[in-house]
């Protein structure tokens, strides 16, 4: 019998890790490796209990139900953080961000109806500094990642409803394909699947979801900043079924310069980057709507 196996993604235990363990050193390499094949990986995070998951993603359900006027007014100088309705490119789709979601007065503003929503950003974000240790680790550049630590980082939080198609409707009409603007992303769901990413050779994997996983991605940034070693993968959200899917994604953006380690120029991978500002290159990227792609970056800074 010939089998055809799907693509999956790697799937890496990230609880219980002291810093420079035995287990801690394996993961490094573990994590490094899968960012730089598939860009991302599904890590086990236990932090993030059971219960507040449940908390978080019920009250979800509660905050879509709110009027639109109400939504509108989440909004934000910055462009695309704010509320996002459906429109004809994506009718399926909505999206409340929140700003600075891992300070507790920042969240006050608009994110008091989410059930515990702050520890969750926290324990996230906590996720996110561990991935970013490990990787800078592994590739010998530890000592550049205070700069990268909690304070020079900004986070925003995106909740997101998905409504399923109605039979004979297009279920692409979700989000387009795309790789994001942060540094990294760090992406939860309810129990309906439908982020798809994009492999090296074209293929489209879907993300079957595991208890108490997150997907973690390399974004554009992170992918500069590793002078294109790292892959900022493109990923997409397919509506298959008949139920509602609501998913979560920490954003995190550097603040100041980002500048490509000399140690990550060689011969090989001669410097693709110029030093740039990962928050300009936000304003800058939203004014050109054609660039959702890792393309942007090279448009911006590339060498
Ligand atoms: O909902 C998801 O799983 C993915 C969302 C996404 O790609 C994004 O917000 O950039
Ligand atoms: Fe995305």
């Amino acid at each position: 019998m010939v089998s055809v196996s799907q693509p999956r993604l790697p799937v890496i235990n990230m609880d219980d890790l002291q810093v420079g363990s035995e287990g801690w050193m394996v993961t490094c390499e573990k994590v490094t490796r899968a960012l730089e094949e598939y860009g991302c990986f599904m890590a086990i995070y236990e932090r993030v209990s059971k219960e507040l998951n449940k908390e978080v993603f019920d009250s979800l359900e509660t905050l879509f139900e709110l009027p639109t006027e109400t939504k509108i007014k989440n909004t934000s100088d910055t462009p695309f953080y704010g509320y996002l309705g459906p429109n004809h490119t994506r009718p399926l789709f909505e999206s409340l961000g929140i700003e600075n979601a891992t300070s507790f007065d920042h969240v006050q503003h608009f994110a008091n109806r989410i059930e515990n929503i702050n520890s969750y950003a926290n324990l996230v974000s906590e996720l996110e500094a561990m991935v970013k240790r490990m990787v800078f680790q592994s590739y010998g550049v530890e000592k550049y990642y205070e700069s990268y630590n909690r304070s020079s980082m900004t986070y925003l939080l995106r909740v997101n409803k998905y409504k399923p198609a109605k039979t004979g409707e297009s279920n692409v009409a979700t989000t387009a394909i795309h790789t994001d603007k942060s540094f990294f992303t760090i992406l939860s769901q309810n129990h309906v699947n439908g982020l798809e990413v994009q492999t090296k050779d074209d293929k489209w994997v879907t993300v079957e979801f595991l208890p108490s996983s997150f997907v973690v991605m390399a974004s554009d940034i992170f992918m500069a900043w590793s002078n294109g070693r790292l892959r900022s993968t493109r990923h997409r959200v397919m509506m298959n079924g008949q139920e509602d899917r609501y998913s979560i994604a920490l954003f995190t953006f550097k603040k100041g310069i980002t500048e490509i380690p000399e140690e990550l120029v060689d011969e090989e991978h001669p410097l693709r980057f110029k030093p740039f500002n990962h928050l300009e290159f936000i304003g800058h990227h939203s004014k050109s709507p054609l660039y959702v792609d890792e393309r942007a970056i090279k448009v911006f800074c590339g060498v």
